[in-house]
């Protein structure tokens, strides 16, 4: 228990309407993340879309509150540390859908930090999440540093690119179908059925809240007002279904830039990726695309008959995983080879601690924990957590010493026993 522990009270609850007694607390809740995040106060309109945000995806709030407060602070419904949590899926592979605990807001007000109150909130959230059988948790980092202590290891990555559109644009061969210019305030409607079929199909992804729609098409959120600067187009196959769209700002008005920032570029297949691309390409007065959430394994750099055309400028982790249940999570992806291997793996929370036995044949695993059985690998639960999808390779852990191999060649058979059935990748932030 941390000294501070007394000092503070964690309320949890959900969000509430305008019309409820209990706003207050909601309003408190939302203005506290809000500035934690450096965004402007917000306005009462603001704050009753956030609510709206809130309870749509059912979010579970908690709130620190001192058990004294400072005279003029303040008011007490304003909570210290914010964290909230919510439940989408991760494609763990082969189109599998995996319920999943995400984690966001995590906020803790400078005049309160190092006094525990997030190990606090993680671990009470987490243990609810554990207590309730989700097999793993996930979120987003804004600082690299804080979240493996809790056993989140990074498990999809994403590169920065920036695509030079001008006369180095051309493609090996023309995507099929067509593109099409749409009122980016439609996307609302149009774009989360587009998602479902990419989140779908693609090993990495994450169910996306439901503040993303309003961002991708310009509504006014609790960040900003409406943006009518947010164009869109979507993309058709040669049936005329909508298989993708793309919503981008044009940057370069008034400078010398002349670029597109994609802001969300979905495609439900590969076809419909390139086409988008090929979309982009095409936008006149403008020599360059940017995006921040390129693939690492980037069919357009394939297709591409310049492929240095495209500039990484900066490569990001993305989704943190955290395994609760290692039996459940790894019985739940599917497997691209046969094989066994037992794994000891530490946890000082907890939830995963223990030595497992995985067995898989016909790409169906059987786990099972033994803590008498010898291990062919130790690892902690934010390596396993990182592994896990097949984006992150075991050798290389092993070569960085978080990785132990107590049978020779373990690490390179874990690798083929988790390799994954496709490249790894997501385009959900939250
Ligand atoms: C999923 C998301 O929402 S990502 C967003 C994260 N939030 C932010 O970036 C907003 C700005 N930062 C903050 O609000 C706070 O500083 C937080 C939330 C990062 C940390 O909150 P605190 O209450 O100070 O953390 P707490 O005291 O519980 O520290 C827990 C541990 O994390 C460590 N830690 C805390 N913050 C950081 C950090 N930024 N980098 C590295 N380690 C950190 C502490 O040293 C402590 O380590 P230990 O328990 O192993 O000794």
């Amino acid at each position: 228990m941390s000294k501070h522990e007394k000092e503070y009270e964690l309320h949890v609850f959900g969000a509430a309407a305008p019309t409820d007694d209990n706003f207050p607390e909601t309003v408190g809740w939302i203005q506290v993340e809000n500035q934690a995040f450096h965004y402007p106060r917000m306005t009462d309109e603001a704050v009753a879309r956030a609510a709206v945000r809130l309870r749509k995806d059912n979010q579970v709030l908690t709130g620190a509150y001192p058990v004294t407060r400072r005279a003029s602070s303040l008011p007490p419904e304003y909570p210290v540390a914010t964290f909230a949590s919510f439940e989408k899926t991760v494609n763990v592979g082969g189109g599998r859908l995996v319920p999943t605990h995400l984690i966001s807001s995590v906020t803790v007000r400078p005049t309160h930090r190092r006094k525990g109150l997030l190990r606090r909130m993680m671990t009470d959230s987490l243990t609810r999440a554990h207590e309730a059988g989700m097999a793993i948790a996930a979120l987003t980092a804004t600082e690299a540093t804080i979240y493996r202590r809790f056993g989140f290891g990074p498990a999809t990555w994403a590169n920065n690119i920036s695509v030079a559109t001008d006369a180095r644009f051309r493609l090996h061969t023309t995507p099929t179908g067509t593109a099409e210019w749409v009122d980016a305030r439609d996307l609302i409607d149009i774009a989360p059925a587009v998602f479902d079929r990419f989140h779908a199909s693609q090993t990495g992804s994450v169910g996306r809240h439901a503040g993303i729609w309003g961002r991708i098409s310009g509504q006014a959120d609790e960040a900003k007002d409406e943006d009518r600067a947010i164009r869109a187009a979507l993309h058709y196959d040669t049936d005329g279904e909508i298989d993708g769209y793309v919503s981008y700002r044009f940057g370069g008005k008034g400078t010398d830039a002349r670029s597109v920032e994609v802001l969300d570029l979905v495609a439900a297949d590969d076809n419909a990726y390139l086409g988008l691309w090929y979309y982009l390409a095409s936008i006149e007065l403008c020599d360059s695309v940017t995006w921040r959430a390129g693939r690492l394994d980037d069919p357009l750099s394939w297709a591409l008959v310049d492929p240095r055309a495209i500039t990484v400028t900066a490569a990001e982790d993305w989704v943190w995983l955290r395994i609760l249940d290692p039996i459940a999570a790894l019985e739940a992806r599917p497997y691209v080879a046969d094989g066994d291997i037992v794994l000891r793996v530490t946890d000082d929370l907890g939830f995963a601690d223990g030595v497992f036995r995985i067995s898989v044949t016909d790409a169906t695993a059987r786990v099972e924990r033994d803590d008498s059985a010898t291990p062919d690998v130790e690892l902690d639960a934010w390596v396993l957590s990182s592994l896990y999808l097949g984006g992150a390779d075991p050798v290389v852990l092993r070569a960085a010493g978080q990785l132990i191999e107590h049978t020779d060649g373990a690490a390179r058979r874990l690798k083929a026993l988790l390799a994954s059935d496709g490249p790894v990748y997501g385009i959900t932030h939250f």
